[in-house]
């Protein structure tokens, strides 16, 4: 039997650039940050939708609204809350077909509890529990707070991905302990579907610029690391534009995480992604599937977002994943 691989057709949507934070090692980020137009977050969805995305990944700065003059960019879209923008975006995505997967940093157990109807699933990644230079000027960093957050997240049953950034100034035995933490909240709330182990990328313009990323061998330790420390319901998870995947998959990595047929990967724009014909190529010996944004264990669970059961249950084939492989059409990834 040839190991099965899953990863999630997406279509990526910004929905700020504006951020509390100021991650080192962040090319996302912009001083001048904006908040996107419905018309071009419809666009995006459309052509996602028609491409034949199934998730709808709303990612953004943490906590904009604490960022002075963020209002006033708020109110050129007609919103008085970026999480009411959030559930907006989120309803438009559903209309369209496709699941809603937020990940917006830091977020409160009621602004969660807020968005978790309109999610199948949700995200924050733990990044590290070291304290690291990198995170010297983001607050939302503090890996209590967040480990806190993933907690509060599986308090609402919310189906959760998280993961630890490796390569910005943590040892080996911090990526260890984080994926201890992680594993530590797992078992008490079950909730915990994927972890990702996301390469640091260096980004032009920005302190971190020159430091070197993880190399192949340091990565395929730490998958091997966290699949001996998580239990086998939870995936471990490699982006397959940031790092050859062979060796990490065969470390143990089971899921590629999610790629977009029509937007570029907004964090890391730079790195396309594969497509799956080009994965399927690249990773033989594995049989790719195509999953949605909550993973099978969770719609057997029931643990559905109120406003997504049903698209859920229209999706999802017998064995949880996406019912049928439509047509992907690759067009690298384009803006
Ligand atoms: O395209 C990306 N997707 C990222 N995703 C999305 C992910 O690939 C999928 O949306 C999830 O697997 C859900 O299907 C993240 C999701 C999180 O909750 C936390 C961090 C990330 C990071 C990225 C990323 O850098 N690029
Ligand atoms: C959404 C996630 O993207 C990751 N992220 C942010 N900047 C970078 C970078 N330069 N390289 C790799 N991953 C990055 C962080 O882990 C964040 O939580
Ligand atoms: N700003 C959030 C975080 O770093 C979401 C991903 S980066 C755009 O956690
Ligand atoms: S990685 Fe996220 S939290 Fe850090 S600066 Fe970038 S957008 Fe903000």
């Amino acid at each position: 039997m040839r190991k099965v691989l899953t990863y999630s057709r997406n279509v990526f949507v910004p929905v700020t650039d504006v951020c509390r934070n100021r991650c080192l090692y962040c090319g996302f980020r912009r001083d001048d940050g904006r908040v996107i137009r419905r018309r071009e977050a419809i666009d995006l969805l459309d052509r996602g939708a028609a491409a034949g995305s199934a998730e709808a990944l709303f990612s953004l700065g943490e906590a904009p609204q604490e960022v002075c003059g963020f209002s006033d960019r708020l109110k050129e879209v007609g919103r008085d809350d970026v999480i009411g923008y959030i559930i907006e975006l989120s309803e438009l995505a559903l209309e369209r077909g496709l699941l809603p997967h937020t990940n917006a940093g830091l977020l409160s157990k009621e602004e969660m509890r807020r968005l978790a109807p309109y999610n199948a699933s949700m995200g924050l990644m733990l990044e590290t529990t070291a304290v690291v230079e990198a995170h010297r000027a983001s607050p939302g960093k503090n890996h209590q707070r967040r480990l806190e957050a993933i907690r509060a997240a599986g308090e609402l049953s919310i189906p959760f991905t998280t993961g630890i950034l490796v390569g910005i100034g943590e040892a080996v035995s911090d990526r260890r302990r984080s994926i201890e933490a992680i594993k530590e909240i797992h078992e008490t709330c079950g909730h915990i579907q994927e972890v990702i182990v996301q390469p640091f990328d260096p980004k032009e313009g920005t302190p971190m610029a020159t430091i070197p990323p993880p190399g192949l061998e340091p990565l395929a330790e730490t998958v091997k690391i966290a699949r001996s420390i998580l239990p086998p319901e939870v995936a471990v998870q490699v982006p397959p534009n940031l790092a050859d995947p062979l060796p990490l998959v065969e470390a143990g990595a089971s899921d590629l995480g999610g790629i977009s047929p029509v937007t570029p990967d907004w964090i890391n724009p730079e790195r396309l992604w594969p497509t799956p014909e080009e994965l399927r190529i690249r990773l033989p010996g594995f049989e790719m599937m195509e999953r949605l944004a909550v993973y099978p264990r969770y719609i057997d669970l029931g643990w559905h977002g109120r406003k997504t059961r049903d698209l859920v249950e229209r999706m999802a084939g017998p064995d949880g994943l996406r019912r049928r492989d439509g047509p992907y059409i690759p067009d690298r990834n384009r803006k």
